[in-house]
């Protein structure tokens, strides 16, 4: 009895076809195990295939993948793998069946000691079988209207959780008023009794109208929608119902079905989406092992959100890996599909904005909560301080200079230094 094996998934000739998805993997084969051997369970497990030798009779559609390049192993006894995958094996616009397929089972395949998702090579059908962003960095013009090339800033009051509504909303405004473009709410923030969801965006949008009219700016608010997929749904309408601009959610806790499912109604609203990144050290923190922050941020394009959190090119508090090279995925053309604007945040100050423009060009959102409300003179003086140093930036001015102009700033620079 034939059937197909384990070694029917690997062919070193085979060359890519333009429709295929093209995944590489990074695996240290098992003990005892060929790399090959690996690599063929790899395309076998996360196409078509198993352990045993199956019959195929004749009324059967081959969906199999086939792995085509294996790199020599490094000193780890690592490599990467090249795994192609016909089109038709995907359902068309369903991320979560994708996901089923290249990063399922074979994330606990005994016959690797370890294996990590590391990039694709996405097809224009399947690419545009997706929604992906309605605005992307165009939110910087489209619902901004800004003239000089800055990046937008946005702040998270401090602590997390806790204040009330009233104080929220105040915290809001003074940022607003201050120079921040955004209130954002952290990622643990949603409905809890001390800050109901609908009072804190009907207050705080309230203190939002007010900010616009002191200062003739436009501002907006990160409202964060994450709860089970209906929830999420009643939310983003009474966010649209109350005139604001924006949601975000946690599109890891979340997933990628209900973040599908809300960037449709976001649509129907004309509404953008803020994508908080919280539980991605899970999948791409061990280097060994899981899916990398690249190919979640490729899978958030596609899914459509316009914001996403990619890390602050390694100046900040948490660990994040190729800010850069992640950045440059979300601009990068991609048949036509909407790019995604980055959002740098996390242990920033405004000591540290011109080495993380430097880094990431100015075409980004900064976030800073403890870097504005840890101010030593408050919140309206830490925005102020921040929003010195993006407009001396974008002026040419070293923050030298901005400091000299913005007492605000030169009070954070004496107080975090510029590292
Ligand atoms: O809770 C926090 O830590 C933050 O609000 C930052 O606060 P600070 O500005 O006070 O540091 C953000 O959630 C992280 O930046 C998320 O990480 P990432 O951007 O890497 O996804
Ligand atoms: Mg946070």
């Amino acid at each position: 009895m034939a059937g197909i094996t384990y070694e029917d998934f690997l062919d070193l000739s085979y060359e890519p076809d333009a429709s295929d998805l093209v995944c590489t993997f990074r695996i240290a084969p098992a003990e005892g195990m060929s790399a090959e051997a690996a690599a063929s369970r790899v395309a076998s497990e996360s196409s078509n295939g198993t352990w045993a030798a199956l019959p195929t009779g004749a009324d059967f559609t081959d969906m199999g993948a086939t792995a085509f390049a294996i790199d020599d192993a490094d000193a780890a006894g690592e490599s990467d793998v090249g795994v192609a995958y016909p089109a038709g094996l995907f359902e068309p616009g369903n991320m979560a069946q994708v996901l089923s397929c290249i990063a399922g089972n074979i994330m606990g395949m005994k016959a690797v000691d370890s294996i990590r998702l590391e990039d694709c090579e996405w097809p224009e059908e399947l690419v545009t079988s997706f929604a992906g962003p309605q605005f992307g960095s165009r939110v910087r013009d489209e619902i901004f209207g800004l003239e000089a090339d800055r990046p937008i800033l946005a702040t998270v009051p401090k602590p997390k959780v806790g204040l009330s509504t009233k104080r929220h909303a105040e915290v809001g405004y003074e940022a607003w008023v201050g120079g921040v473009d955004l209130l954002k709410d952290d990622e643990n923030l949603t409905d809890q009794s001390f800050n109901p969801y609908h009072d804190r965006l009907v207050e705080s949008l309230a203190l939002r109208d007010d900010a616009e009219d002191e200062t003739g700016e436009t501002k907006s608010y990160l409202i964060n929608v994450t709860a089970d997929t209906n929830t999420m749904l009643e939310r983003v309408d009474l966010a649209a119902e109350e005139g604001c601009e924006y949601v975000m959610v946690d599109v890891i806790t979340t997933g990628w079905a209900a973040v599908q499912t809300v960037r449709d109604r976001c649509e129907d609203h004309g509404i953008a989406i803020h994508a908080h990144r919280a539980m991605h050290a899970a999948f791409d923190r061990l280097p060994h092992h899981g899916v990398s922050m690249r190919v979640l941020a490729q899978v958030l394009r596609l899914c459509g959100v316009d914001q996403l959190h990619t890390g602050t090119a390694g100046l900040g508090k948490l660990a994040n890996e190729d800010t850069v090279g992640i950045n440059e995925w979300m601009r990068s053309d991609l048949y036509g599909l909407t790019d995604v604007l980055p959002v740098a945040s996390g242990g920033l100050h405004p000591g540290l904005v011109h080495d993380l423009l430097d880094a990431t060009g100015t075409n980004v959102c900064v976030q800073a909560g403890g870097g504005i409300h840890g101010h030593p003179d408050g919140t309206r003086a830490g925005a102020a301080a921040l929003r010195a140093a993006v407009d001396g930036y974008a002026a040419g001015k070293s923050l030298e200079e901005s400091a000299e102009a913005s007492p605000e700033l030169a009070v954070a620079v004496e107080k975090w230094g510029t590292e």
